[in-house]
């Protein structure tokens, strides 16, 4: 350890789950839920990790404190690396780093009393003498805002909010350096969100210590982090200090974060940026950029002249043709049928129809307005009208190609001066 270490800094973490099919459950594939990313948490500081569900916030909040093995990275604390193999460093490490659950019901045994289940850590750390650990349990309780006198009720005599606040009274019993809280405020009501962290603000200044706080919510990492990293399958795309990345966002997928968050002053105006669509699987990552299915800023092939709002309609359609569910052409030619001249059978209506009804069920504008983008187009769905699936994708990649598609995005600074700098992984970022 030396002074300059930070806290607590992890290095290319990753988490890979085998995926496993058949009768003998053989191993066919990997979700890729952590992929890579770096993290580092200085002492009295906190560092939003954010994310929609499903981008790997939980898994790099479980394998960075080693409750699930990495499947791959380093993890230090105070510069030291934490390994599985030194026995007694790892048990010093669970000490010193601690988790907080997002539901703080079914985080406590409904038998056990609340001072039972704070003091716990305690006893499983050697602490024998029951005085000193109902001492402990008392004053931890009253840090926590609580009465002493809690400790002897039990968990459903608790409101939700009086259960995070026990649950974070048995994260602290232990004294730790570093908290690491997954979404804490997620099944509150709004009124004991904001108690709840201003709580965790105070504790961090009074307790000097690093947190590590994980939410789907903007807001939350606002009103609590210096720093933030914004997650998405598996991968951190963008991170700095919280004001620079929020006042201007380099990814297109944290200014559609921000964009959800409700801005209280009707008088502010914020640029309305779609996220449309699900995150996609992290079995199955999406080539180049991750997000390019879903971004609303995805760069326009050069060979057409398109419109932002027609080419991204045809990227989205070309991305759910690699990589969505089946086309139910049999439904998309009955739908066609009940358009036609009346009596005409499914079987019978004409390509020309079924291309139509094609672009309905993909929200493809009638007309592209450039004359050689719509052509290909037009025989895009002429394949795909005719069951060539396959084909249709090909040929909408070989023409509407994007580099988000092909290439791996590089890290670019983005923000003002040095000391509001932040990093973006972006392929918009590239010619700045
Ligand atoms: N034990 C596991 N085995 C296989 N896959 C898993 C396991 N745990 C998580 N995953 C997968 O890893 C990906 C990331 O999940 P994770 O729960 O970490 O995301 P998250 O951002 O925390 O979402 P949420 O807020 O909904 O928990 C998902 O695709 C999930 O299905």
């Amino acid at each position: 350890m030396t002074d300059a270490s930070p806290l607590f800094e992890v290095r290319d973490l990753t988490k890979h789950y085998p995926v496993r099919t058949g009768l003998l459950n053989r191993e066919t594939g990997q979700v890729r839920a952590v992929d890579g990313i770096d993290l580092t948490v200085e002492r009295g500081e906190a560092v939003g990790l954010v994310g929609e569900s499903g981008c790997g916030k939980s898994t790099a909040a479980r394998t960075m404190l080693r409750v699930e093995e990495p499947t791959g990275g380093t993890i230090r604390l105070d510069g030291d690396p934490v390994t599985s193999d030194d026995r007694s460093r790892l048990k010093r490490f669970r000490r010193r780093a601690q988790l907080l659950f997002q539901d703080p019901t079914g985080s406590f045994d409904p038998r056990r009393s609340i001072g039972d289940s704070v003091a716990e850590p305690l006893a499983i750390h050697g602490m024998t003498d029951r005085a000193r650990r109902r001492r402990l349990v008392t004053s931890t309780l009253s840090r926590v805002g609580l009465d002493p006198s809690d400790a002897d009720r039990y968990p459903h005599e608790l409101s939700g909010g009086e259960k995070q606040r026990a649950a974070l009274a048995r994260a602290l019993i232990l004294d730790p350096d570093l908290l690491v809280a997954d979404e804490p405020v997620s099944a509150l009501d709004a009124s004991v969100t904001a108690d709840v962290l201003a709580l965790l603000n105070r504790l961090r200044r009074e307790l000097d210590l690093g947190i590590v706080l994980v939410s789907h919510d903007l807001a939350v990492v606002r009103e609590v982090c210096d720093r933030v990293a914004v997650m998405y399958l598996g991968e951190i795309v963008e991170s700095g200090p919280v004001e620079s990345v929020f006042e201007s966002p380099g990814h297109p997928y944290t200014e559609a974060l921000l964009a959800s968050i409700p801005v209280p002053d009707p008088t502010v105006e914020r640029r309305d940026v779609d996220l449309v669509g699900e995150v996609p699987s992290a079995a199955d990552p999406p080539s180049g950029c991750r997000f390019h299915t879903r971004c609303p800023a995805v760069i326009p092939p050069e060979t057409y002249d398109l419109d932002g709002v027609a080419w991204r309609r045809v990227h989205r359609f070309h991305s759910r043709l690699e990589r969505g569910p089946s086309v139910d052409l049999d439904a998309i030619r009955a739908y066609a049928a009940s358009d036609s001249a009346p009596e005409t059978a499914p079987a019978d209506v004409p390509t020309h129809a079924v291309q139509t009804a094609l672009r309905r069920e993909f929200d493809l504008p009638s007309e592209l307005g450039d004359d050689g983008a719509e052509a290909v187009l037009d025989r895009a769905l002429a394949r795909l009208a005719a069951g060539e699936r396959e084909a249709a994708a090909r040929l909408l990649a070989d023409e509407f190609g994007t580099v988000c598609a092909s290439e791996a995005p590089a890290t670019h600074p983005v923000g003002g001066d040095d000391r509001q700098q932040h990093t973006a992984v972006c392929h918009l970022l590239d010619e700045e």
